[in-house]
């Protein structure tokens, strides 16, 4: 299986370097051209553009956040190249969502949306079934995970002495303001109410020693509560080392003979 990567940030080399374990090499990664003579003895070509991309490429995994799946998403798919990605809060542009429905259908490939750093997105899935009529989204993170977000304008990370929330709104709000950090809000709405109708709250705490997403949620099926206390990865504290594994998860079950 020849695959590509965009991204080599702490998701990205994460996933590059389980699947160079898991011999699935040749790697490909696609990278920005000021990256082209970085070094990764893991990587056996670099490209700088979806048209370089060999022909015989069999998936791309996009691991570099809404910039590069708005740049090479719809490229991608419309060469008719399988994509799996974790920037699912790009999604809450319908424009966006538009293109890569549109290029999925054009070159007769699939999007697939990568769990994340959340679970029970299949419990929710089921529900909207019978029919939700509530769904709530909390994550919670120390403050080092809230550096480089919407939350510095909205609080002192730096002062903080208790959990203070600094976002209160939808998903599709949550999603577009916070984009290296409200991904799990977007793959919660995409799996249940949708981003107009899912609320999310996100919180800095000064206690917390994980990133911590929780779920509620109500519907014609009952009721659900799910929390996840994710370690962050060694080289981002926004980024769960669960979002990285499933990538290498859904890259797996494509695989598989039998499968979730
Ligand atoms: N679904 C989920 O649960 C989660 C999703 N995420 C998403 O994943 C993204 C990546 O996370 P993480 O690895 O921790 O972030 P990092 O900041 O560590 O790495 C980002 C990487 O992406 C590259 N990149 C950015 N834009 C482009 C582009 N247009 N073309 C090619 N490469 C690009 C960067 O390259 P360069 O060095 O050139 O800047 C860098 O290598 C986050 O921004 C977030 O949106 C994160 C956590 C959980
Ligand atoms: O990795 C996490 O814990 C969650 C995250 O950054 C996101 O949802 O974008």
């Amino acid at each position: 299986m020849k695959i590509g990567v965009i991204g080599e940030g702490a998701i990205g080399r994460y996933v590059i370097d389980q699947l160079s374990i898991d011999g699935r090499a040749p790697l490909i990664s696609l990278v920005r051209p000021a990256r082209m003579d970085r070094a990764n003895d893991k990587v056996s070509v670099r490209v700088a553009s979806v048209g370089d991309l060999p022909d015989d490429i069999d998936l791309m995994v996009d691991c570099a956040g809404h910039a590069a799946l708005i740049e090479h998403g719809a490229a991608i798919l419309k060469r008719g190249i399988d994509l799996v990605t974790v920037s699912l809060g790009a999604l809450a542009d319908e424009n966006l969502e538009q293109l890569l429905t549109q290029a999925a259908r054009t070159g007769g490939a699939q999007l697939h949306l990568a769990s994340g750093a959340i679970g029970a997105l299949d419990c929710l899935q089921a529900a909207r079934v019978g029919g939700l009529s509530e769904v709530t989204y909390t994550g919670r993170k120390p403050p080092a995970g809230w550096r480089g977000s919407a939350a510095q304008e909205r609080v002192d990370l730096d002062a903080l002495t208790f959990a203070t929330a600094h976002f209160r709104g939808t998903a599709r709000q949550a999603a577009t303001q916070y984009p290296k950090n409200a991904n799990v809000a977007a793959a919660v709405a995409l799996a249940g109410l949708g981003f107009d109708h899912t609320q999310a709250v996100l919180i800095a705490d000064p206690d917390a020693t994980a990133n911590i997403h929780e779920i509620h949620a109500s519907g014609a099926f009952g009721s659900f509560g799910f929390r996840i206390e994710g370690k962050a990865l060694p080289d981002n504290p926004r980024s769960s080392a669960l979002a990285a594994m499933s990538v290498i998860s859904a890259i797996h079950r494509r695989r598989a003979p039998i499968t979730t």
